[in-house]
């Protein structure tokens, strides 16, 4: 390219008979020629930029290539028809060339004569003269490297003087000059969290320790207190007492606006399995829409599976018995149209909402969004997103998307005159708040709950405010802080206090016997025990025998997997057998024991699958089971219960009828005490290092 240039250059001399060498000293003398004559007409300020350290390097780099210059290369072949054009003599330099106020361009060490030489070729192939005549307004983006380095040492072996300057000029070029990228050291980027995810509000870890009397939350009814003493609830958990509060006070002056008159922020709340987050917003939320006067659906709550869907309902209607407030579930559990038949009426030619609360599945809800006129989504005042991490993980279905279009469906049509129209929150001006709207606040809860804000931001978050525990530990020396220093790390998450983890070095082989010992020997039934796929779940529900033992998976329908879960509450199943359809938030009383069969892909899995015993602040067993070349890639995050195999002769096939005596011959059994992971975290499990699922 370079070699076109100056060939079209070129060709503009007349003179063909001049030697490349003056050629370049008259074009350099015109140039300085013009620059001064530009330099008094405009009146302008030179500015000379040199670099004396430049040109010593230079006198270096040419004694160094001496002998080098003789020899051929690519670049040298190149420059031979470029740069003669161009050579730079020391004559000239007694006076450098001016290019003012040609900002952007630095005196670098490699902006080279080369860098030069493009610069006042495009000058002179787009006819502008010399730089010195002005170049374009647009910056020049200079681009200079190890290529541009090796091309100056080229030039400036051929040329016995090169002097250089660098030069400012009053109005860039606007030309990008490619090539040279240099391979340049790249800087560890810091990872800084927003505020509101490095300095959460601190919930306690401790449920024991830090209960809080029901009572002494302001703002609840006597209704809501005696409902909830009449299921067993005389204090509040630690997520509770924060989280109850923060909801209740952003609607302290009405429904339409929050604190100050402003919107309210969003709530994010990342706290253990089993610390009671459900009850965080369910009690709110009955709270506030108790005295509502018309019907219209004002709370949605979003869960990623049927039975969880079917859990949070149970609990919302249980605390709106005796209220006139209406729960509906769109889970699937009933057919389409019978749950449009839930959600409104004609009455008098009007539709008539039925539900102030809607449970939903994201696929069930969208459904209905697209396809049952009766469901109204304009009143929403709270959005529940449950399980928040796995819900953004869903979020390529974009129903999230569809909720909000949903929201906001009235303020976009013709007919959105009234003054309590809602519409999208865009930037805070003077307009957008001098007419009231009903804000939609979300309300996030997980165990998982990310902090990579890059997810977060898909929820479009409004000042979210961030409630969570995980700082109480996230330094080993710092306990018990209240003070939340900004963490580094990218999602730790917090394990239930009461929780004793372990895991078992075992072959496949062994992995159906130590089960056998874990219910007949010690005696830890019932045990939940998580397979990786379905397959696997369905063989080893075959495969035991002597136990009561069942499965769930998606083999089952709905209804079987909702029998199965309330048999093994019930305590007639010692030994479930489950996929990680029931990891996740499923609620069941008295799981002693947790059992990884397969060890989890993912951290969030793990935490999930052992947070279905130790919930409440009970305590609670979980271990899990790894192979050979999974133990390799532990380190000691977790505490280690080796049981060792006294002899390989126990029979193999499709069941184990191993007696309890058998066992006990069999297997010892060895605790090897607490070992943390030498930086203390705790929340890195170690057979995968993806921290995502
Ligand atoms: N204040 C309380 N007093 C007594 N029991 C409570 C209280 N709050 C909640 N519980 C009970 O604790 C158990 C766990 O609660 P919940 O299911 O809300 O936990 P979670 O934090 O949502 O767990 P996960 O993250 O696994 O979904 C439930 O059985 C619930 O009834």
């Amino acid at each position: 390219m370079n070699c076109h240039v100056a060939l079209r250059y070129l060709g503009e001399e007349k003179d063909w008979s001049v030697s490349q060498e003056s050629r370049s000293q008259v074009l350099l003398a015109k140039l300085q020629q013009k620059a001064k004559e530009k330099q008094s007409l405009t009146g302008q300020k030179e500015c000379l930029l040199q670099e004396p350290t430049v040109q010593q390097d230079l006198k270096k780099k040419r004694k160094a290539h001496k002998d080098s210059s003789q020899q051929p290369s690519l670049f040298k072949k190149q420059k031979s028809e470029v740069v003669p054009s161009y050579v730079w003599e020391s004559d000239n330099h007694d006076e450098p060339i001016v290019i003012s106020d040609f900002t952007l361009l630095k005196p670098l060490k490699s902006a080279s004569s080369k860098y030069l030489l493009h610069v006042e070729l495009l000058c002179l192939f787009w006819g502008l003269g010399s730089s010195a005549e002005g170049l374009p307004d647009a910056p020049v983006a200079v681009r200079h490297g190890q290529a541009d380095k090796r091309d100056e040492e080229k030039t400036e072996t051929e040329n016995d003087t090169p002097k250089r300057t660098l030069e400012k000029t009053s109005a860039p070029s606007g030309f990008t000059i490619l090539g040279g990228f240099e391979i340049k050291p790249i800087q560890k980027v810091h990872r800084v969290l927003p505020q509101w995810l490095a300095q959460p509000d601190v919930i306690h870890r401790d449920i024991k320790s830090n209960l809080v009397p029901i009572s002494a939350i302001p703002g609840l009814s006597a209704q809501l207190i005696k409902k909830l003493q009449n299921n067993g609830i005389e204090r509040f958990f630690p997520v509770q007492a924060e989280v109850i509060p923060a909801i209740l006070e952003s609607t302290q002056q009405g429904l339409l606006m929050g604190r100050g008159g402003y919107k309210p922020r969003d709530i994010c709340v990342s706290a253990p399995t089993g610390s009671g987050k459900t009850l965080a917003f369910v009690i709110p939320v009955v709270q506030l829409l108790m005295e509502r006067v018309v019907c219209e659906v004002r709370a949605l709550a979003v869960l990623p599976t049927k039975e969880l869907a079917q859990q949070v309902c149970k609990v919302f209607t249980s605390y709106t018995e005796g209220t006139t407030l209406k729960v509906v579930m769109l889970a699937g559990q009933r057919s389409f149209p019978a749950e449009q038949v839930l959600l409104s009426e004609l009455r008098g030619g009007v539709r008539r909402s039925l539900a102030d609360i809607v449970v939903a599945t994201p696929g069930r809800l969208v459904d209905h969004i697209n396809g049952t006129s009766g469901l109204c989504l304009e009143h929403l005042r709270f959005l529940i997103i449950d399980e928040a991490d796995r819900m953004i993980d869903s979020m390529h279905h974009s129903w999230l998307s569809q909720v909000v279009n949903a929201v906001y469906r009235s303020g976009n049509g013709p007919e959105a005159v009234s003054i309590f129209r809602r519409t999208e929150p865009a930037h805070i001006t003077a307009t957008s708040l001098s007419s009231p709207q009903m804000p939609l606040q979300k309300l996030l809860f997980s165990a998982t709950l990310t902090q990579n804000p890059e997810k977060l931001q898909q929820l479009g978050l409004h000042q979210p405010r961030l409630f969570s525990s995980i700082h109480g530990h996230s330094s080993s020396s710092s306990k018990n802080t209240t003070s939340a220093a900004p963490t580094q790390k990218q999602d730790r998450f917090d394990f239930p206090q009461g929780l004793t983890e372990y895991y078992v070095p075992c072959t496949l082989s062994k992995k159906p016997l130590l089960i056998l010992h874990f219910i007949l020997r010690m005696k830890l039934s019932p045990i939940l025990c998580f397979t990786n796929s379905r397959e696997t779940a369905h063989r080893k529900f075959l495969l035991f025998g002597g136990v009561h033992v069942a499965e769930f998976s998606s083999r089952l329908s709905p209804g079987e997997r909702k029998k199965t879960l309330k048999e093994f509450e019930k305590g007639k199943i010692q030994l479930l057998i489950s996929t990680d359809a029931a990891a996740r938030g499923i609620d069941i009383s008295g799981v002693k024991c947790v059992v990884n069969y397969d060890a989890p892909q993912y951290i969030r899995t793990y935490i999930h699958r052992i947070g279905r015993t130790a919930r409440a602040g009970k305590a609670g067993l979980a271990f899990t089971f790894l192979l050979g070349v999974q133990v390799k890639h532990l380190y000691m995050g977790i505490p280690n219960v080796q049981i060792h195999f006294k002899g390989d002769n126990f029979t193999t096939g499709h069941s184990y009828p191993v007696s309890q005596s058998a066992l006990s011959k069999m297997f010892s059994f060895t605790k090897l005490g607490d070992k943390v992971s030498s930086d203390g975290d705790r929340s890195r499990k170690p057979w995968d290092s993806k921290t995502d699922s």
